[in-house]
């Protein structure tokens, strides 16, 4: 931090590809005493989303911006919440903040955000960038780095990279993809999510302001080329011409995201062997599955699914309903795979037909 920085209020941003472990590590940070002070901003995709349920903040600590992705469509909101959060904290409506950290969506391109946060005169004089923290998959993540151009960006931008699920991985794996990281983000500093010292983490802006300024705006060019490449590309046929909508369409292509209520409690042994199905058909364009699952053996403690391509992992029982709603609610990113080929497998297998859409299917962007 320089001389000029001193007196803003530190934001870091939180970001890696989906189901890459964001949550899991902020939850941890967020038992730090050192974070009694902070404001969590979460972004997630779609008007039912879960992540505002499983995140352990505080309802006062907590701002959630779940309409749309961050980088995108919502970057006016992050605005407006970070002026808000200020405002609010000077007139004494909120305690004093000590830092901000925002959780992006698991597609968001990190540039953009940072030179919103640099650009807008009025954030940049009360706020300054603490680091991007950055979790990869130990397991998913080397073929996500290949195949998803959002996953290198947020590697390439990084001041941590953290990985994440090494203890699900074998060491040459793991290996591997420490060299590939090295070489997609040279100057960030690596470790196991297993050594991390939470107390610093957040503090992880390893180049000063000016250099930083001027990397980010060498990234914001990139992005503007490849929205005008895009442009070029989607030729006349292409009927969305404002700049923003290029930028979403080009990077998010394909992926949509959907949700599915049940209203009823569902047989657990049915409804794993529909995960195992989707798993093993669907893995790869499955990106993202989360999940809240009343089973009907013990409906009051509620299970929690978490579905990332291939892996899924050990459902976690909650001791109670995080909210009042104690109906199973699904959600999905996909890249290609049909609502209805879903909704067929869930009948087929489960046995079980969900409640028509609670909100209009929107693309992840
Ligand atoms: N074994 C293991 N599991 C992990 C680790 N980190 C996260 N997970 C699991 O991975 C799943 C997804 O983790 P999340 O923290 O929800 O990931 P996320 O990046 O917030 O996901 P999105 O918000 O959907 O992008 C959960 O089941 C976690 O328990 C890890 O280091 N090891």
């Amino acid at each position: 931090m320089n001389e000029a920085d001193a007196g803003l209020i530190p934001v870091t941003i939180l970001t890696g590809f989906l189901g890459s472990g964001k949550t899991t590590l902020l939850n941890r940070l967020l038992k730090e005493p050192s974070l009694a002070g902070a404001a969590v901003i979460v972004n997630e995709f779609g008007a039912v989303g879960l992540d505002h349920l499983l995140i352990e903040a505080s309802e006062e600590q907590f701002q959630l911006l779940d309409n749309g992705c961050v980088c995108c469509t919502v970057r006016g909101d992050l605005v407006e919440t970070l002026k808000a959060l200020h405002r609010r904290t000077a007139e004494g409506e909120l305690p004093q903040l000590s830092r901000v950290v925002i959780e992006t969506t698991g597609l968001a391109d990190p540039a953009p955000i940072l030179h919103t946060l640099i650009a807008e005169p009025e954030l940049a004089s009360r706020y300054r960038i603490a680091g991007v923290v950055t979790t990869v998959d130990a397991v998913n993540g080397p073929a996500t780095l290949e195949r998803h151009a959002e996953a290198a960006k947020q590697v390439a931008v990084a001041d941590r990279l953290i990985i994440t699920k090494a203890d699900l991985a074998d060491g040459w794996t793991v290996e591997a993809l420490e060299r590939r990281l090295a070489a997609l983000a040279p100057a960030a500093e690596r470790s196991l999510v297993a050594d991390v010292e939470l107390e610093t983490l957040l503090d992880a802006e390893t180049l000063a302001g000016e250099a930083r300024a001027d990397r980010i705006a060498a990234w914001f060019d990139k992005a503007e080329q490849s929205v005008h490449d895009h442009a070029h590309e989607c030729g006349a046929g292409c009927d969305h011409h404002d700049h923003d909508h290029h930028h979403d369409h080009g990077r998010h292509h394909g992926i949509q995201s959907y949700s599915f209520v049940i209203d009823e409690p569902v047989e657990w042994s049915a409804f794993a062997t529909w995960l195992d199905y989707v798993a093993a058909l669907k893995g790869e364009d499955l990106l993202r599955l989360k999940g809240l699952v009343c089973v009907a053996d013990d409906p009051e403690r509620p299970l929690v699914l978490h579905g990332v391509q291939h892996v899924f992992h050990p459902p976690v029982r909650l001791d109670a309903w995080p909210s009042e709603d104690r109906r199973t609610r699904l959600v999905f990113i996909v890249r290609d795979i049909a609502r209805e080929v879903i909704e067929r497998t869930l009948v087929k297998f489960a046995g079980v037909r969900p409640a028509g859409p609670q909100a209009p299917e929107r693309h992840a962007a």
